[in-house]
């Protein structure tokens, strides 16, 4: 089957994240070892010796080994690979906004407009060492930097992006999204040519307030709801909203000029509930979209082809005590959480309904459900709409996320030279930062609201 799936997450240190999905009927969890996948899961490519040198893509700069690099620091003993790091300034002008960091970073190499935010640390720690990316690129293990190889890589940003500013013109016909869902797994494995190759570090931590004195200037902000804004609970329905957070939010989106979204696997129906105030928001993965109170929607078929699946899946989980079949519009999810025993049952019913289904659908592994989606909604398509629209267009992308679903919001987050922040420990990630917990994010935007309130 070669439907687009997204890429396995590895059994890593966050148990609640999901594997990759199983299309087999004829193989549960016997068949393979627990987490393994009937999909290989999304590769990260390193040019070997001995093979051909790949070719320069967007924003990656094949340059011959050995030749000094303006803007870069020599290779230091302890990296392996002697790839070297770019020099960034030791210390930043106090004060200084997205923009002006951009430019600080940019002037290093490659120029004002070919330095993304993900150039740089965030948080603090030794200033003697290199930003995270950078960082990350020096290890024997990071994708694009292996001993020996005759090339190396460096990321320089988006070439399509003049001063690093998303554009109100995101070009839909460049880049691996082409400004439609693209998955993962396929971004991942070809390296994808506007993001950069994923960075298998931990990322960094997320920029203060201080740091970003023009945050509600410049950000447009993204905010994923379950395992971000939320923590998660046993059922969909049992999440616990904290008071003060819907006001905290609005407060937020008012300081940013109305550029805020809730970005959700959730249905609006849900996001309403939680949070009041019909907030700008992508519900169901982006199949449900909302700007400034005007609702747009996928056309008819994709309901009348879930409604013909229903039964089916219905049946099936009836027979899998404590798993959730979660209708929702335009999409249906299996939720294995309070019977985890059930996964390979429930990832074999799925992909069975996926068949069913035919391309117009894909599925979806998130936190202990399954999901079945319309194949063009995913988070990073649903963003790089909100940034083609005032009041986003112009700003920097910011989008925090937790989950699977939200590494497409990265990816394209990054490609538009914003910042891309993780929840939690769930690896790999295309995320440049990151934040330990809900409730580490809503102190985050406490410290953003306090900031803005300050200011207006
Ligand atoms: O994109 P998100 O806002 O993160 O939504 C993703 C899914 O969230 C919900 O499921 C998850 O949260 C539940 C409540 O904490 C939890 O019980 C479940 O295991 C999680 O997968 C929601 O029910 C789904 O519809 C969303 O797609």
């Amino acid at each position: 089957m070669d439907r687009p799936l997204h890429p396995v997450a590895d059994r890593g240190p966050d148990p609640q994240q999901t594997a990759g999905l199983s299309p087999d009927p004829g193989r549960g969890r016997g068949g393979r070892h627990r987490g393994q996948s009937a999909f290989r899961p999304a590769r990260l490519v390193a040019h070997c010796p001995g093979r051909p040198a790949p070719r320069a893509r967007a924003g990656l700069h094949p340059v011959p080994r050995g030749r000094p690099v303006p803007g870069l620091q020599p290779a230091r003993r302890h990296e392996p690979g002697g790839q070297g790091v770019r020099r960034r300034p030791r210390r930043r002008r106090r004060g200084a906004g997205v923009e002006q960091l951009r430019r600080g970073l940019a002037g290093t190499a490659g120029g004002p407009d070919r330095q993304s935010l993900r150039q740089r640390r965030h948080g603090r720690g030794d200033p003697s060492r290199p930003p995270d990316a950078a960082r990350a690129a020096t290890r024997t293990d990071a994708p694009d930097a292996r001993p020996g190889q005759r090339a190396q890589y460096l990321f320089l940003g988006r070439a399509d992006a003049p001063g690093g500013r998303p554009s109100a013109q995101a070009p839909a016909d460049r880049g691996p999204d082409r400004g439609g869902h693209r998955p993962l797994q396929l971004a991942a494995a070809r390296g994808s040519p506007m993001s950069g190759p994923p960075v298998p570090g931990p990322p960094g931590h997320p920029p203060s307030p201080r740091e970003y004195p023009d945050w509600a200037r410049e950000w447009a902000l993204f905010l994923d709801i379950d395992g971000t804004l939320l923590e998660l609970a046993p059922e969909p329905q049992a999440v616990r909203v904290p008071p003060g957070l819907a006001a905290r939010i609005a407060t937020l989106a008012q300081g940013l000029g109305g550029a805020l979204a809730l970005v959700s696997g959730r249905p609006l129906s849900d996001i309403d509930r939680f949070f009041p105030g019909r907030f700008d928001a992508a519900g169901t993965h982006g199949a449900q979209w909302r700007l400034g109170g005007t609702e747009t929607a996928p056309a008819p078929p994709v309901d009348e082809a879930l409604a013909g699946i229903v039964a089916l899946l219905r049946e099936g989980t009836n027979r899998l005590p404590g798993v959730i079949l979660e209708p929702k519009p335009h999409a249906l999810a299996m939720h294995y959480r309070l019977a985890p025993q059930w996964e390979a049952q429930v990832r074999s019913l799925a992909g069975r309904a996926a068949e069913r289904l035919g391309p117009a659908f894909r599925l979806q592994a998130g936190k202990l459900v399954v999901e079945l989606l319309p194949a063009a909604a995913g988070k990073g398509a649903a963003i790089r709409r909100f940034m083609g629209q005032p009041p986003y267009a112009g700003r920097t992308p910011v989008f925090v996320g937790d989950d699977l679903t939200d590494e497409d919001g990265f990816a394209v987050v990054n490609a538009l030279g914003g910042l891309s922040i993780r929840v939690g420990e769930r690896e790999p990630t295309l995320a440049q930062s990151r934040l330990p917990s809900p409730a580490a994010v809503r102190d985050w935007l406490e410290g953003l609201a306090a900031h803005s309130m300050r200011q207006t």
